[in-house]
């Protein structure tokens, strides 16, 4: 298929030069990008008055976890998951999951993300709701051992099996990433198994680090080190991690993550609300860290929206620092794009000619986003998710003019709300 999107403002390559311009889509990658391509192609979009902008990388969430959305409100990390989260996904069984996911698979085509990385369970009903809604996903299954030899055998069969699930599945949009949970909740012996099968299998890896004061305080008590330090002297960190969080972090530390290209996903929404902290955002950049960006599962931002969450990373570290220069829009547009296509080596997150056509167009015909002065200003400070109004992903339409063409919207809404009603 061919898709010629004409007449927008483009944001273009990795400098984010806004040009007013034409982009040909031919297959799965973008072809042309110039002013009045006449080119005939099988659908041809009008974007006057709209911007051509790469799609948003969510670099880490718990998609199914839509169905625990304003489930436990206003509590600390480690209360809401052992009191709250962990109770009720004991309940959750693989078709809750696969309609959880579709339900926020739904939502993040429609705010503008092209590709996900995910960590939770019954992974195989994401992947197969990925497939049908036509996003990119990056899936991980959950582990948590406890130290639990036992546990640990199982964890790591369900790893295997998503991994076989995957492979079978062999989508070019679908790919397998081992997500052990957290050194909090993982052991030595674990770790250590997942850094070998990825050396071995190539896949990539994703983690929480470093979320809370607390849990940093246990890996220090437990193992007389702070976590990334732990972490690295399992020989774990390489530049295929793509871990959570980063919060508390000590300038050592950092350090390590610099000289072992680890990429750090912030989630300034789940930071604030679990009321975790603070990430040390400029010490990162200045030691040379990749910063991707994500949500974090709904059950604590409490939406999938990756351009409320450009704000949110932009305002947190201005009034934090008291430092109104700090996380400007184009830092953090980088963060939402093309950071995230690094961390996933994925060829796209910039709009150029051979890149992934995984593109969106945000309509600024609304009072809201005008004058039309500074585009990235506008997306990061005043845009939200709903105005966007299509998008492409892999050069396939998944979403035009506000609907979503491959998946059954107001179905999927019915069933999460009859699971939910059930499971309460
Ligand atoms: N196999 C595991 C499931 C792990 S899935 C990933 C887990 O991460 C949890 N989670 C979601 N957000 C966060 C966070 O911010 N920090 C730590 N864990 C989280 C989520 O609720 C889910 O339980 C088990 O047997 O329990
Ligand atoms: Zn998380």
């Amino acid at each position: 298929m061919s898709i010629l999107i004409k007449n927008g403002y483009v944001i273009y390559g990795e400098n984010l030069d806004v040009i007013r311009a034409d982009v040909y889509i031919e297959g799965n990658r973008i072809s042309k990008v110039g002013k009045n391509l006449n080119i005939g192609a099988d659908y041809v979009i009008d974007a006057r008055g709209k911007v051509i902008s790469p799609g948003f990388i969510n670099a880490h969430t718990h998609s199914p976890m839509v169905l625990l959305r304003g489930l436990a409100d206003d509590l600390p990390l480690m209360e809401w998951l052992q009191s709250y989260v962990w109770p009720m996904e004991r309940k959750l069984k693989p078709e809750h999951i696969y309609w959880g996911a579709l339900l926020g698979i739904i939502e993040m085509i429609k705010s503008g993300t092209t590709a996900f990385v995910d960590m939770y369970f019954h992974m195989e009903g994401v992947a197969k709701a990925s497939e049908e809604a036509g996003i990119r996903a990056y899936l991980s299954y959950g582990m948590v051992d406890l130290g639990d030899e036992e546990k640990r055998n199982a964890e790591i069969k369900e790893t295997l099996k998503l991994l076989e699930f995957i492979e079978k599945l062999d989508s070019s949009r679908i790919e397998f990433f081992f997500g052990p949970h957290a050194p909090y909740t993982c052991s030595p012996e674990l770790l250590k198994w997942v850094r070998e099968k990825a050396d071995e299998s190539k896949k990539r890896i994703t983690i929480h680090i470093n979320e809370t004061k607390d849990e940093v305080k246990q890996i220090k008590e437990k193992y007389g080190k702070t976590p990334v330090e732990f972490l690295d002297e399992l020989g774990f960190l390489k530049s295929d991690v793509t871990a959570a969080h980063g919060v508390w972090l000590t300038d050592r530390e950092i350090e390590i993550l610099a000289k072992k290209g680890v990429t750090i996903v912030h989630n300034p929404a789940s930071n604030m609300k679990l009321g975790s902290g603070v990430m040390p955002l400029e010490k990162l950049l200045r030691a040379g860290v990749n910063i991707a960006l994500g949500t974090d599962g709904a059950a604590s931002n409490n939406n999938l929206d990756m351009i409320e969450e450009m704000k949110l990373v932009s305002l947190l570290h201005k009034v934090h620092n008291l430092n109104p220069t700090l996380a400007d829009a184009r830092t953090v547009f980088k963060m939402a794009t093309q950071n995230g296509a690094k961390a996933l080596n994925l060829d796209a997150g910039a709009i150029k000619e051979g890149a992934l056509a995984d593109i969106v167009v945000i309509d600024f015909n609304k009072p809201h986003l005008r004058p039309i002065t500074n585009i990235i200003s506008h997306i990061v400070y005043s845009a939200n998710g709903n105005d966007v109004e299509t998008t492409i992903i892999d050069g396939e339409i998944v979403m035009l003019d506000g609907e979503v063409l491959t998946i059954d919207e107001e179905k999927a809404l019915d069933k999460v709300q009859k699971i939910v009603d059930e499971l309460r």
